[in-house]
């Protein structure tokens, strides 16, 4: 069984991730996992943060001489904004009793930003300060989930061969048409092209529009979301089940994406289009190609039917709300006072799709890390790598 956690606030120490349940022998290094930071720092439209803020990483377990051990991994990444905030965020008492004064970073937020957890936060944890909040409820914790990632990547590599890509699609309402499906997916061999996208994709002309809609956003001291796509190459067919509900693959890819800060919708290979045709044309006929093989000459379910990969791709998007915290501020109460108030606003980005893209990227493969061993089994690379031959080659050649 593959379990894994994080811990650590936006402005705390660091960052903290655990993983346990991968088999010995993944192949990896602080380097790999300092290169997926950097990639989810990208991104045209992010904050001032992302500019002097630096991702230290530090492998602190569960990996020797650049290979797992079998054992639980610890990944440690330290905030470097830290001693602006090693008082306000001091997890001991401060010296002699110090009480901080309450002002500046230490003043209390008590006006509750729309479409943050603030709010219900507060109201849940009995906070009169959105602080103890918010400091969690940041996607800056996405950083310890993309660093796990690179855990999951590297196994589902080494052991199947599976590698993932990710692009944007639409941000703030205007770039590639989904709804009509053939466009270019990404492939793992665009990655370096997509990074060098400041919108994270391939069609230059929806690039030139992405940016043209984040400029006039941050002109108007507004904000915007978007669509971003994820794609598995190489998944086995098998992994998941149709017997219950809680063990579908597709539940759970929805589930983790969904679980990715502002993320509202997700998809499944062409989802919300397919709830518009008719049967006929939104199912992968099954057919054999001139080897003989199985296969299908379209991918409109994105590689599951019935809660299992099917063998093809696997495609997943995912729909991110615009950036709560708004320059042209909202409407809000301040909880102190009881009072109409505009609500907190601090530096933020405008848009945070591009990154949210490379996040579900890791969020894809610890989830299908977690399916592939628990359909393989294995406690080193070798011997899962030998479970999924055996189970590929007990399929006549034509099912292959
Ligand atoms: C990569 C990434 C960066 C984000 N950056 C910001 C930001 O700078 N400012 C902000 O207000 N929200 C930002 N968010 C979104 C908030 O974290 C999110 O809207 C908030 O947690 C509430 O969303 P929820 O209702 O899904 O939890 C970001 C989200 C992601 C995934
Ligand atoms: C720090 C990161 O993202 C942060 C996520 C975030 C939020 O509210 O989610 C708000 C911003 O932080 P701050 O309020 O300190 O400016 C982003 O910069 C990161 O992704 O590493």
């Amino acid at each position: 069984m593959l379990r894994w956690q994080t811990a650590g606030e936006s402005h705390g120490e660091a960052l903290v991730a655990t993983i346990e349940g991968l088999p010995a022998g993944v192949q990896v290094t602080s380097q790999d996992i300092a290169d997926a930071l950097a990639r989810r720092r990208l991104g045209y439209g992010r904050g001032a943060r992302m500019k002097f803020e630096q991702d230290r990483v530090h492998l602190l377990a569960g990996v020797r001489h650049g290979q797992t051990l079998g054992s639980p991994v610890a990944i440690v990444i330290e905030n470097t904004e830290w001693p602006k905030w090693e008082q306000v965020m001091s997890a001991d008492p401060l010296p002699g009793g110090t009480q901080l004064e309450a002002k500046g970073r230490n003043a209390a937020l008590t006006r509750p930003r729309p479409g943050h957890a603030d709010l219900s936060g507060m109201r849940k944890y009995g906070f009169d300060d959105a602080r103890p909040v918010l400091e969690r409820s940041s996607a800056r914790e996405t950083a310890s989930r993309v660093a796990l990632g690179v855990l999951a990547a590297h196994m589902l590599e080494q052991t199947l061969g599976v590698r993932t890509a990710s692009h944007v699609l639409s941000i703030g309402g205007v770039g590639i048409d989904r709804s009509v499906g053939n466009y270019r997916l990404p492939k793992p061999e665009d990655l370096a092209a997509l990074d060098a996208s400041p919108v994270r994709t391939l069609d230059a002309e929806a690039e030139q529009a992405m940016i043209a809609r984040i400029d006039e956003a941050k002109h108007q001291a507004d904000t915007v979301g978007g669509v971003f796509e994820v794609v598995a190459y190489g998944v086995p067919a098998g992994l998941g089940t149709h017997v219950e509900s809680d063990r579908r693959l597709d539940a759970a890819l929805a589930a983790a994406f969904m679980g990715i800060q502002a993320i509202k919708g997700v998809e499944i290979g062409e989802g919300f289009a397919e709830a518009d045709r008719p049967g006929s044309q939104a199912h992968d006929e099954i057919v054999r190609d001139e080897g003989g093989h199985i296969g299908r000459q379209t991918n409109h379910a994105g590689g599951l039917e019935g809660g299992m990969s099917d063998g093809q791709p696997i495609r997943v998007r995912a729909a991110m709300k615009p950036i709560s915290s708004i320059p042209k501020a909202l409407h809000t109460v301040d909880i102190a006072t009881g009072e109409p108030a505009v609500a907190i606003n601090q530096r933020s980005d405008t848009t945070a799709v591009p990154a949210a893209a490379v996040i579900g990227e890791a969020m894809m493969n610890l989830t299908l890390a977690q399916f592939a061993l628990e359909k393989f089994g294995g406690d080193s690379v070798e011997e899962l790598k030998r479970n999924a031959q055996a189970y590929l080659a007990s399929w006549p050649e034509y099912l292959r």
